[in-house]
C-alpha cells in the first residue's frame, strides 16, 4: 500500500481509532488534539470503514477550506441520520448548482430591508412570552428560547402563528437532536440500515411524519389562499425553474423545515449561553443596564436602536465566542488536496471547530475568562477573519447571520430589561456538543423582576 505523509496524530485503538475518546468528550478531546499535535492532526478512524479525517486549527487553513478553495471541498452529508431526514434537500445539505439556486432564491429574504421589519416582531413576540411570566417562577430557559425563536422564525419568514404547534414542534426537534447524538456515538447503531424496526427508529419514523404533517398543512393553507404575501413561503410557492417547471411541495417542505431547523436552534442556544453567563457576570450585566438606561430609557429596543447598543453587540460576540451553538463543521475533499504541506487524498473530511479556535490563546487573550469588553477597540478587525466564525464563511456563510445577531440583541435588551435572571442554587451546567452546542441538563433560572430606577448606574467607559 502506498503510504503518505501524515500530519501528526493520535495513536487511537488499532481497529476503532480515536472513536471512543471522541465519543467520551468530544470538546476536551478536539482541545487537547489541537493543542499536543498543533494547526493539522490526523485522526485515524475506524478501520475499513472510517474516513480520513483531518483536524484543522488555524485560521489559514479554515479559510481556505470554507472561502478560497469550495471547488476542492463540498459539504459532508453524510452520517446525518434523523437530522439528515428532516432537513432533506434543503439550502443546508444541498449543493451545486441546485444550492446556488435555492441561495439566490432565498437569499432576498435576508436583505436588510426585510430584516428590519422582522425587528418588530422579534420584540412583539417576546413580550407576549414576558406576559405569561411571573417574579419568582423558575423557568428553563433553554426550552423557553427555543419556543420564542421557533415562533419568530414561523411568523417573520412564513407569516405562520405556530403558538399552539411549537410545543410539539420543539418537542420532535429534541427528540430528534438527542437521538441523532446517540445514533452518532454508537458505530453499530449506524450501521443498521434506518427501516430495521428498531424502536428508536419508529419513533424517529413517527416524528417525521409529525414534522412534514405541520410543514405540508402550512404549504396547503398558504396555496389554499393563493396569496402573494411576499414572504418567504410565498417565494418559495411562486418560483418556477429555468426550465418552467414549478418548486414541488416536497422542495417547499425541505426549505421550510431547514430554515425553522436552523434559523430557531441555533438563535435560542446563542440566548440560553448568554443568560447562563449573565447570571454568573454581575459586572457584565450592570453595564448592560447601563446602556439601556442610557440608549433605550426604559422603553423597548428596536432596529434603529442597533448602532447605539454597542456593549449588548459586544455581549452576544462574547457569549457565541464562548458558547458556540455551531460547535463543529465537517468538509469532504471532492479531489486531491493539500493543506499546511499535507497532501488530502480526495474522500477526506476536514474537521474544524468553533469551540476549539475560538478558545485558543494564540487570538484571544485569557481566552477562557467571559469578557466583553475585549471586543471593545477593534479586536473583529485584527483577527485573522477565520480565527471567530460562529456563522461559517464563504459562499455557504450563514444566511441568516444578520437576523440572528439583531435577534440576539433585541430579545436580551426587551427580556432583561424587564426581568433578572439567577441560576437555581445546585444547578449543573454542562455543555454538550450534540448536532449542535446545548447545555446538558437545561438552564434552570428564578425570575426576577428588574426595576431599572434601583440598578446602580456604573460609571464605566460606554
Ligand atoms: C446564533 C445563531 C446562528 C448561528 C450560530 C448559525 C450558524 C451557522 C453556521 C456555522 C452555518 C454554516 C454551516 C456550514 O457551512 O456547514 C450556518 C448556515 C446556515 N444558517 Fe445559520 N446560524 C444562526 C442563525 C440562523 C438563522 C436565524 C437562520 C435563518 C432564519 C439561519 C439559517 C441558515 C441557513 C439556511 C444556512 C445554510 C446556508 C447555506 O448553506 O447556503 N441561521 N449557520
Amino acid at each position: 500500500m502506498k503510504s503518505i505523509n501524515l500530519p501528526p496524530s493520535p495513536k487511537g485503538h488499532f481497529l476503532f481509532g480515536i472513536l471512543n475518546e471522541y465519543v467520551r468528550d468530544s470538546l476536551g478531546f478536539l482541545t487537547q488534539s489541537a493543542q499536543e499535535y498543533g494547526d493539522i492532526v490526523y485522526f485515524p478512524g475506524i478501520r475499513f470503514v472510517g474516513y480520513k479525517a483531518y483536524f484543522i486549527n488555524h485560521p489559514d487553513y479554515i479559510e481556505e477550506v470554507l472561502a478560497t478553495k469550495t471547488h476542492q471541498f463540498g459539504k459532508f452529508n453524510q452520517g446525518l441520520g434523523i437530522i439528515g431526514r428532516i432537513l432533506g434537500n434543503g439550502i443546508v445539505t444541498s449543493e451545486g448548482d441546485f444550492w446556488r439556486h435555492q441561495r439566490r432564491l432565498i437569499q432576498p429574504a435576508f436583505h436588510r430591508e426585510r430584516i428590519a421589519a422582522y425587528g418588530e416582531v422579534m420584540v412583539a413576540y417576546t413580550n407576549r412570552m414576558l406576559t405569561r411570566w411571573q417574579a419568582g417562577e423558575i423557568h428553563d430557559v433553554h426550552e423557553d428560547m427555543m419556543r420564542l425563536t421557533l415562533e419568530i422564525a414561523a411568523k417573520t419568514l412564513f407569516d405562520a402563528d405556530m403558538a399552539d404547534q411549537a410545543d410539539e414542534v420543539g418537542q420532535a426537534l429534541a427528540f430528534a437532536i438527542a437521538y441523532f447524538d446517540q445514533w452518532q456515538r454508537n458505530p453499530i447503531a449506524m450501521l443498521l440500515p434506518e427501516n430495521v424496526p428498531t424502536p428508536g427508529n419508529l419513533r424517529s419514523r413517527k416524528v417525521i411524519q409529525r414534522l412534514d404533517a405541520i410543514a405540508y398543512e402550512l404549504i396547503r393553507q398558504r396555496r389554499e389562499t393563493g396569496q402573494d404575501t411576499g414572504d418567504l413561503l410565498s417565494v418559495l410557492l411562486h418560483t418556477q425553474y429555468e426550465d418552467g417547471s414549478p418548486v414541488t411541495d416536497q422542495q417547499v417542505r425541505d426549505e421550510v423545515m431547514t430554515i425553522l431547523l436552523a434559523g430557531h436552534d441555533t438563535t435560542a442556544l446563542a440566548m440560553t449561553w448568554m443568560l447562563y453567563l449573565l447570571s454568573q457576570h454581575p459586572e457584565v450585566e450592570a453595564k448592560l443596564v447601563t446602556e439601556w438606561q442610557t440608549v433605550l430609557n426604559g422603553r423597548d429596543p428596536t432596529f434603529a436602536d442597533l448602532p447605539q447598543l454597542r456593549y449588548t453587540d459586544s455581549v452576544v460576540k462574547e457569549a457565541m465566542r464562548l458558547y458556540p451553538p455551531v460547535w463543529g463543521m465537517a468538509r469532504r475533499a471532492n479531489t486531491d488536496s493539500e493543506i499546511g504541506g499535507y497532501p488530502i487524498p480526495k474522500g477526506s473530511v476536514i474537521i474544524l471547530s468553533q469551540w476549539v479556535m475560538q478558545r485558543d490563546s494564540r487570538y484571544f487573550n485569557q481566552p477562557e475568562v467571559f469578557n466583553p469588553d475585549r471586543w471593545a477597540d477593534g479586536l473583529a478587525q485584527r483577527l485573522p477573519t477565520y480565527a471567530y466564525f460562529p456563522f461559517g464563511g464563504g459562499p455557504r456563510v450563514c444566511i441568516g447571520k444578520s437576523f440572528a445577531q439583531m435577534e440576539a440583541v433585541l430579545l436580551l435588551a426587551t427580556m432583561a430589561q424587564k426581568f433578572q435572571f439567577t441560576l437555581v442554587p445546585g444547578q449543573k451546567v454542562e455543555p454538550w456538543p450534540a448536532f449542535t452546542l446545548r447545555p446538558k441538563q437545561g438552564i434552570k433560572m428564578v425570575l426576577s423582576e428588574r426595576s431599572l430606577q434601583d440598578t446602580p448606574v456604573l460609571s464605566s467607559n460606554l
